[in-house]
């Protein structure tokens, strides 16, 4: 077989699937669901309508919400077992290596891992969308030695994740913001995770399979794993002056900054970071203490000057995380629980129209016509 020899390192900007799930319309500064812009959605309706979107094609009735609602609360409890194996994990886990470990256990508890019809993978969705809050706040609250708790079907879907979380339930803002958060992590088009959960999918390996891969994808500092990095950069300074030379400094030795940049956007602001600044500027006022606002805007205003470089969600979203009381090494595992709802509507995607992914290579090593010694 002739095989075309241009090579795209990192694929970048080559067309890996057809998919009737997102787009990232870049001029317009959209992020395409479905049809609708999620931009636009995280302003009028809430994570669980997305999650109606991704799995079921369509924005749900006031019914519809209710019935997802009560499907997902149904399921929050865990298998004894699977905190059991969380409860064996080394105290020097990642949360996300607790989670990664998570899902997959989950994977032992399907009666019908081979039933890959979309009915059944979307039961798969559901489980792992009301079980994966658990699993995140115990995991780190047993990492932590702290009590596990258990979840409250009385509050929404968003507040009793954050409640397992800070232990705490929250006022009506944490609730509304985390939400929104969740919403806008919830699908993205082509990320790294996404399609690594796609390459294994379409081995017909399973949604446990493909999720787990995700999760480790998901992990790295160039993804998912920036919130956290973010994070712990503002940390290491106490005002916009001494984050915007803890950034000049960093640019010196030619690191790259975190929560800047990205693939597809690279030269134009994320959109989602837009809606995180605002949810910050408004957990900043009702905390009467804008200091992690006022650096955020500094090392935005220093980056786009110095690199032409603009924020990413994850740039906005750790100082909200951070206002919300959430720990930081839960910011990633937090973003994979919310886009489990995008990963799983990929692999039901795959697994509709399923083409093996197996791509070939520019080879640049020796061929030797004899055995060398
Ligand atoms: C929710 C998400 O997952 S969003 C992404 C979260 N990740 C981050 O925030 C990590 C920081 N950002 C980055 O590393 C990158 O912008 C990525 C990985 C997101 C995108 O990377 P790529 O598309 O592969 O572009 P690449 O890393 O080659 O960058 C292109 C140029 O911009 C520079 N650049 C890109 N991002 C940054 C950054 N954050 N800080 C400094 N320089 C940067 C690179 O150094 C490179 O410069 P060069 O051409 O002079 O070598
Ligand atoms: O799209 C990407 O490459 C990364 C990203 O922003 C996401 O997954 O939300």
């Amino acid at each position: 077989m002739q095989v075309e020899q241009t090579y795209h390192p990192g694929l970048d900007g080559v067309i890996a699937a057809e998919t009737d799930l997102s787009f990232l319309d870049t001029e317009q500064g959209q992020i395409i669901i479905h049809g609708y812009d999620l931009i636009q959605l995280s302003k009028t309706n809430g994570y669980l309508d997305i999650v109606h979107l991704l799995l079921k094609g369509e924005l749900p009735s006031e019914q519809e919400r209710l019935a997802l609602a009560e499907r997902l609360s149904g399921s929050y409890d865990l298998p004894e077992a699977v905190l059991d194996v969380l409860k064996r994990l080394p105290a020097s886990t990642h949360p996300m290596d607790a989670l990664r470990t998570g899902v997959s256990v989950l994977g032992g508890f399907d009666t019908r891992l081979d039933d890959r019809s979309e009915e059944a993978n979307r039961e798969r969705a559901y489980e792992l969308l009301a079980k994966l809050p658990a699993v995140v706040a115990n995991s780190y609250r047993i990492l932590e030695k702290k009590q596990v708790l258990t979840p409250k079907d009385s509050l929404s879907y968003s507040a009793n994740f954050l409640y397992m979380i800070t232990g705490n339930v929250p006022s009506e803002l944490e609730e509304r913001v985390f939400d929104q958060s969740l919403l806008l992590y919830s699908e993205h088009e082509m990320p790294n995770s996404t399609f690594a959960a796609r390459v294994i999918a379409s081995t017909l390996s399973d949604m446990y399979g493909a999720l787990t891969g995700a999760v480790a994808s998901l992990k790295g500092h160039l993804h998912g794993g920036a919130n956290e990095a973010v994070m712990y950069m503002l940390l290491d300074a106490n005002s916009p002056e001494e984050f915007e030379t803890l950034l000049s400094n960093k640019l010196k030795k030619k690191e790259k900054i975190m929560g800047f940049g990205h693939r597809v956007y690279m030269k134009k602001i994320d959109p989602r970071a837009l809606i995180m600044k605002e949810a910050l500027a408004e957990l900043s006022q009702a905390a009467g203490d804008d200091r992690l606002l006022q650096m955020c805007e500094a090392g935005e205003a220093l980056m786009a000057k110095e690199k032409g470089l603009y924020p990413n969600l994850d740039y906005y979203a750790a100082p909200v995380y951070w206002m919300l009381g959430i720990p930081i090494s839960l910011y990633t595992p937090i973003f994979f629980s919310s886009r489990t709802a995008g990963l799983s509507a990929h692999v039901i995607e795959q697994h509709r129209n399923n083409k093996l992914f197996r791509p070939r290579v520019k080879y640049t090593g020796p061929r030797y016509t004899s055995v060398q010694k």
